[in-house]
């Protein structure tokens, strides 16, 4: 069973502390969202729990062996750029690098053409990824990650960019991988889907982690008052959550 744990993970950016003191495990089966304002610390937890930054404190992916690291977590940068003209299909098939030795086999083409299915891709994996509109290769930048099959998928920011029906699809699909018994960690600034996909948020402030639970435990007034500034209607609905920033408030 894959864990995520980070105890005291603290990051330094220019003499400055960015992130402090994070102690957090996530568990099989959680699709946690990582939410805050602009500058919180997202980004920077995330690739420092990955070992792409370096830290203090310890966390349990950025401690394996590369290789090892390769199959246990999946990540989705938030910047997305797909550099070369090939294939829909190749890009995804680069999900499966760490899998193989000289060439892929007919589980690593499989995971690909699953990959492509679950994000509504299979049309395109002819097409040249460069061609395709920004949203669209988000969407392949996203079945690459999935392709990798790892146990754990960290994706930064994943929805931003995608129009609503892909925004709920993707989330979906990230809901039902933690169901699958993964470990799904993904920041969003859409606190309405964040209620409604994640089974626990993390909400970050000034690089401290202001609270840990619920959506409705984190999303309170009192912290979208004081960390996001904003005022919010908020109902449990039998549709599930319903979350609407309603303006933006002052704090003394
Ligand atoms: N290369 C860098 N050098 C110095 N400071 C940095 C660097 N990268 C990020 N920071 C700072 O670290 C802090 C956290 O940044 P981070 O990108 O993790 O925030 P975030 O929560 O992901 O924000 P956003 O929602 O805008 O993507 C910010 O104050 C940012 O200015």
């Amino acid at each position: 069973m894959t864990v995520l744990e980070l105890s005291d993970l603290s990051v330094r950016r220019q003499a400055r502390e960015v992130l402090s003191g994070i102690s957090v495990t996530l568990r099989p089966g959680e699709c946690v969202g990582l939410v805050g304002p602009n500058g919180a610390g997202k980004t920077t937890l995330m690739r420092a729990a990955l070992g792409l930054l370096p830290h203090e404190g310890r966390s349990s992916l950025a401690i394996l062996p590369q290789h090892t690291r390769a199959r246990t977590a999946a990540w989705l940068p938030q910047m997305r750029e797909i550099a070369w003209p090939v294939s829909v299909e190749t890009v995804v098939g680069l999900g499966r690098t760490p899998h193989f030795r000289t060439r892929p086999a007919a589980q690593d083409r499989a995971a690909v053409a699953d990959a492509l299915a679950r994000m509504g891709l299979a049309a395109y994996a002819e097409r040249t990824a460069l061609r395709l509109s920004g949203g669209e290769q988000a969407r392949v930048l996203i079945a690459r990650a999935l392709a990798q099959e790892a146990p754990v998928l960290l994706a930064d920011e994943p929805i931003a960019g995608l129009d609503p029906a892909h925004q709920l699809s993707t989330m979906r699909i990230f809901a039902d991988l933690a169901g699958e018994g993964r470990v799904v960690l993904v920041s969003l600034h859409d606190l309405g889907l964040a209620a409604r996909f994640c089974t626990r948020l993390l909400l970050l402030s000034g690089g401290r982690l202001v609270a840990d639970g619920p959506p409705g435990a984190v999303l309170t007034p009192q912290n979208l008052a004081h960390v996001f500034g904003v005022r919010a209607f908020m109902a449990e609905t039998p549709d599930g959550p319903v979350f609407q920033p309603l303006e933006v408030v002052e704090i003394d």
